[in-house]
């Protein structure tokens, strides 16, 4: 039977619309999670209760504390990129509808309930989180932990479904793609994916075949990654809101560090010319190097996102200069 357009059968589809309609504003993450889950046919493939999947995602949204970037917008946002990700050309049917379960969970989860602070400052204020990770991606392994707890609600276990060795199989996949967005874990999973990448040319194949679980998974660690750093490969109006929202979250990071007599995270110090100036490195050493590695694999698909991304970098250095040749003035 086919899925209602609005996740349930009723009489009134139109009273129901105007319902949800509000539910998409207040819940962004909802409301993208769910259609990406009817887009891509999962409800019927996992047999996935839509009452089931609407607690989960509103107990998602509601799991998280009151912090301006990493937030039930920003998750929504991988979320959605995720899901445009997985249709790059090249790569489009090679990942089956597990994989493709797993790597919209793993977006739409990977930072629940993020406290608005960095690996980093968590482990030098000697937080409860860093003990109870020992130091150890502290961040990621709270997300997977907090959305792992939230399934354990029989009226929210979208995965009931599932045999045990399916659930085994697709949370293993959703700890290495979550764990893969630790930022400490950049250059190894760039590497290993250009080693895969390089391999694969050597083979002369034009098309991406990956046999083991260690190959298919590193794509999928590299795309969840590549989504969590996308904000600079999007037009600048919604790249310039992204930014604004993360320099609020440092910048009252910073103002705890000067609470607590602790060095200021460089990224955190409030100054005109940070903004700019850390965007620019922070392309140069890892959102470029990372894109334009995804960009070979999915060639020519992320021709447009590499070319807004050097827009991009071009603005802040345009602005950069502007800034500095004012106050030398
Ligand atoms: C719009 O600008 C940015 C947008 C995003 C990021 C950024 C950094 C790390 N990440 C990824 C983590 O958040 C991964 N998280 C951790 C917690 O666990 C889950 C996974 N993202 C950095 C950005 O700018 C730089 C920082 C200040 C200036 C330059």
């Amino acid at each position: 039977t086919p899925i209602p357009e609005l996740g349930v059968e009723t009489p009134q589809p139109e009273e129901l619309r105007v319902e949800l309609n509000p539910i998409s504003g207040e819940r962004p993450l909802t409301a993208i999670t769910y259609r990406i889950f009817q887009e891509r046919d999962l409800i019927r493939t996992f047999s996935i209760e839509p009452h089931k999947l609407l607690s989960y995602l509103f107990a998602l949204e509601d799991s998280y504390q009151q912090v301006p970037y990493h937030n039930k917008l920003h998750r929504a946002d991988v979320c959605q990129s995720m899901h445009v990700l997985l249709n790059s050309s090249g790569i489009k049917d090679v990942f089956n509808e597990f994989e493709i379960l797993a790597a919209i969970f793993a977006a739409v989860v990977h930072d629940v309930h993020h406290p608005g602070l960095t690996n980093p400052f968590l482990i030098k204020t000697k937080s409860d989180l860093a003990i109870l990770y020992n130091n150890e991606s502290v961040l990621e392994n709270h997300h997977i932990a907090v959305a792992f707890k939230l399934l354990q609600a029989d009226e929210r276990n979208i995965f009931s479904n599932l045999s045990a060795e399916q659930m085994e199989t697709l949370r293993r996949r959703v700890v290495d793609m979550v764990l893969a967005t630790d930022m400490a874990k950049h250059k190894t999973l760039l590497a290993d994916f250009q080693n895969l990448l390089e391999a694969k040319k050597m083979s002369g194949n034009d098309y991406l075949t990956l046999e083991s679980y260690d190959d298919r998974i590193l794509v999928l660690k590299n795309m969840i990654h590549c989504a969590d750093l996308s904000n600079m490969t999007k037009p600048l109006d919604t790249y310039s809101k992204w930014i604004d929202r993360l320099m609020v979250e440092f910048w009252k990071q910073g103002d705890a560090e000067r609470d607590l007599g602790l060095d200021i995270s460089p990224m955190c110090v409030r100054s005109p010319t940070t903004k700019d100036k850390h965007q620019i490195g922070f392309i140069n050493s890892f959102v470029h190097p990372l894109w334009e590695t995804w960009g070979s694999l999915v060639y020519p698909d992320a021709n447009t996102i590499l070319e807004t991304l050097a827009q991009n970098r071009e603005w802040h250095e345009a602005s950069l200069a502007a800034l500095t040749s004012s106050t030398t003035d």
